[in-house]
């Protein structure tokens, strides 16, 4: 058996668990080993594994830390102090949204009795529905939060049905009751109306005071099952998520459903002062890959890490064992201890990519540097799917899938943030289904969709991904509503009053079935400004449809610019062409010669612009004698060229260009 062998200083260490459950440190100048925590002490009765779910901002993140702050597993914090604990990503802090689902352990006494209460906080945005669905998968349980202000909301009611389809134990809470336009009683009944809730089981808190949470704490012990598992079954552990580390490598996230997995660490004190341990982890093997493992390091998220040396059935940890590529922690995988394979766990569906762009340096020569970056980024989300791509106007560059368009731009933003790239982004696509006399092909890039010709002769029908989508908006927006949906070609149109027979004033749920790619432009922002702001909006996919959809062309000079191509449906054609070339003679800075813009579809020019001649004397204003500083300015001039990039015939410097990218993609 592999041994490891592990020189460790360690100046800290868990000695019991402290007054509040939870494990508490003392500072020791000797070199000592972490003594953990017994583990074996929380049989399945002592846990509890719950998430949080609602809508966007309803409350998850703030409720989550003051679960933390209330079982002391976090200091408490000044009120209305907005940082909240387990949204740890700059970009979830700065756009005040969860992207990542965090787990944290929370150790407490009820009764007499330390019981674990492991929380997964969830993401509310659409976009990140796989991530819901990913983290109720290791839970018993669920808190469905609702605003008191704003009451039911789509996602409400599209968490509440993942969660009722995984057999979760819901407890329905109403956030935000401090708020002055807080209408309990009324949402109450809301509740009741939509999912057949007894307003009585409704606790009301404000996770922002703090008020009634001690309510939802006990809430979660009474109501939620604890988890079944047994130590006399073989081994069996559910890998829900994963992360990476660049020293250990992959650590999964796992649930226990049986058995034990252990890591030993034997210590042995050689020199004064030196300790030596030995670690010996369990073998492992992976149920979808057949590989094999050997346990490294085991521990629980408190939200920091907390080494153990075992985790029990019931129990939710993280784990680390020399698994080198994040993708071979299949999330829904199942484990087992080498020799004695057990039947794997119903996994789920695997994220499928919604949205598609390319991704390109600024500068050519910095392609090697962005896709390690974006490599490296998509080890810590496992959504986004990547393959290569080359633009003759933008050079090497990635394709990359995304669950939607929101998840696009924080990836873009973490790309930024965290790996200081400097990028160019092309419009987003959806998948497109190009079914021809003998075969299918998806098509996530215009410029591999075919052209008029190749279509006319070739393809028997184009197919564009449609979702069933619902809005829930206030009685009066209904019919700005309406016309929106009309106009991104929404169909089978449905509305169902949200708030029948309870007397208060109406909200109104409007289904119709949409093509994604109508929503994954202005939608949204169309939605909340023709609603002021009241409308929520959720969808699932719904699969393919035959549509008429044609590529339309961007020529500048009369050259075609293939990053600058787009999927058109045929009725829409004209609006867009028109509209583009409008858009794209303001932001091309004018050249030494007259340069015509037009959109074409197949042969035909849609719409046509000219932007006219220009000449950019960089010297003028430089007399005569001042030769030094004129070679000086043509020089520099010289060396903006390189950065330039060429459309056609057309240089644009890298501002203009990413300014055409930044509008194309709106
Ligand atoms: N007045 C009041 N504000 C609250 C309360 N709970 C949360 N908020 C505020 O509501 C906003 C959203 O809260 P979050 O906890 O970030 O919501 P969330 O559901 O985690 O958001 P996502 O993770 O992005 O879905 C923040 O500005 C909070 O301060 C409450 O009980 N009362």
């Amino acid at each position: 058996m592999a041994m490891l062998i592990q020189w460790c200083r360690v100046s800290v260490c868990f000695n019991s668990l402290g007054p509040g459950g939870r494990a508490c440190f003392s500072t020791s100048r000797r070199w000592c080993a972490p003594k953990p925590l017994a583990m074996e002490d929380f049989t399945c009765d002592l846990i509890r594994n719950f998430s949080i779910i609602a809508h966007i901002d309803h409350g998850k993140s703030t409720l989550a830390d003051r679960l933390l702050e209330l079982t002391g597993t976090i200091k408490k914090k000044e009120v209305g102090k907005n940082e909240q604990v387990l949204d740890k990503l700059k970009v979830e802090r700065e756009r005040g949204i969860t992207v990542k689902a965090q787990t944290a352990s929370m150790v407490h006494n009820f009764g007499g009795k330390q019981h674990i209460l492991n929380l997964i906080d969830t993401p509310g945005h659409v976009d990140f529905a796989w991530e819901v669905s990913r983290s109720l998968a290791a839970c018993q349980g669920a808190l469905l939060l609702v605003d008191a202000s704003q009451g039911v909301q789509a996602q409400t009611i599209s968490v509440f049905h993942v969660a009722q389809e995984r057999g979760l134990k819901i407890i329905p809470v109403l956030n935000k009751i401090d708020l002055p336009a807080a209408q309990p009683e009324r949402i109450a009944a809301q509740m009741q109306s939509t999912f057949g809730i007894d307003p009585a089981d409704i606790i009301q808190i404000s996770a922002k005071t703090g008020r009634g949470v001690d309510q939802v704490l006990q809430a979660i012990v009474d109501r939620i099952p604890p988890p079944n598992g047994t130590t006399t079954r073989p081994l069996k552990a559910f890998l829900f998520d994963s992360m990476y580390d660049r020293y250990r490598g992959v650590i999964s996230l796992v649930a226990i459903q049986d058995g034990i997995l252990k890591k030993v660490r034997y210590s042995v004190d050689l020199v004064i002062h030196h300790l030596v341990s030995i670690i010996s982890g369990d073998r492992i093997v992976s149920c979808h890959t057949n590989k094999k493992y050997e346990i490294t390091d085991i521990g629980i998220l408190n939200p920091e890490e907390i080494p153990v040396t075992s985790l029990h059935p019931g129990q939710v940890g993280f784990i680390a064992c020399n698994m080198k590529e994040s993708s071979e922690a299949h999330i829904g995988d199942t484990l087992h201890r080498v020799g004695s394979a057990v039947d794997p766990m119903p996994g789920f569906k695997p994220a499928k990519a919604m949205v598609y762009a390319g991704i390109f340096p600024i500068d050519t020569s910095d392609f090697p540097k962005l896709e390690e970056s974006i490599k490296r980024l998509a080890l810590t989300d496992r959504s986004v799917t990547i393959q290569r791509e080359s633009s003759t106007a933008l050079g090497q560059g990635c394709r990359l899938g995304f669950l939607g368009t929101l998840h696009m731009d924080v990836f873009r933003q973490r790309l930024e943030d965290e790996h200081d790239a400097n990028i160019i982004i092309t419009a987003p696509t959806v998948p497109y289904k190009i079914v021809y006399r003998d075969r299918e092909v998806y098509v996530s890039n215009p410029t591999e969709f075919p052209d008029a010709i190749e279509a006319a002769s070739k393809v028997k029908e184009v197919q564009e991904p449609i979702v069933k989508a619902s809005i829930i908006v206030p009685e009066e927006y209904f019919g700005d509503m309406m016309d929106l949906c009309f106009s991104h070609r929404a169909e089978e149109l449905e509305h169902k009053y949200l708030d029948a027979g309870t007397g208060t004033e109406s909200r109104i749920m409007l289904n119709c079935v949409i093509p994604l790619s109508e929503i994954v432009t202005d939608f949204f922002d169309q939605l909340k400004s023709r609603s002021s702001g009241f409308a929520s909006f959720d969808y699932e996919e719904a699969g393919y449809k035959s549509s008429n959809l044609a590529k339309m062309m961007f020529l500048l000079n009369g050259k075609p610019v293939d990053a600058l191509a787009l999927i058109v449906h045929r009725s829409h054609e004209d609006a867009i062409g028109k509209l583009w070339v409008k858009k794209l003679v303001k932001v091309i800075p004018r050249q030494m010669y007259e340069v015509p813009i037009q959109a074409a579809v197949g042969k035909k020019i849609i719409a046509r612009e000219t932007l006219s001649a220009y000449r950019a004397d960089v010297t003028a204003g430089l007399y005569g004698g001042h030769v030094e500083r004129k070679m000086k300015v043509l020089e520099r001039q010289k060396e903006g060229k390189a950065r330039m990039k060429r459309m056609g015939t057309v240089d644009i410097d890298k501002d203009a260009f990413v300014e055409i990218m930044r509008s194309k993609s709106k």
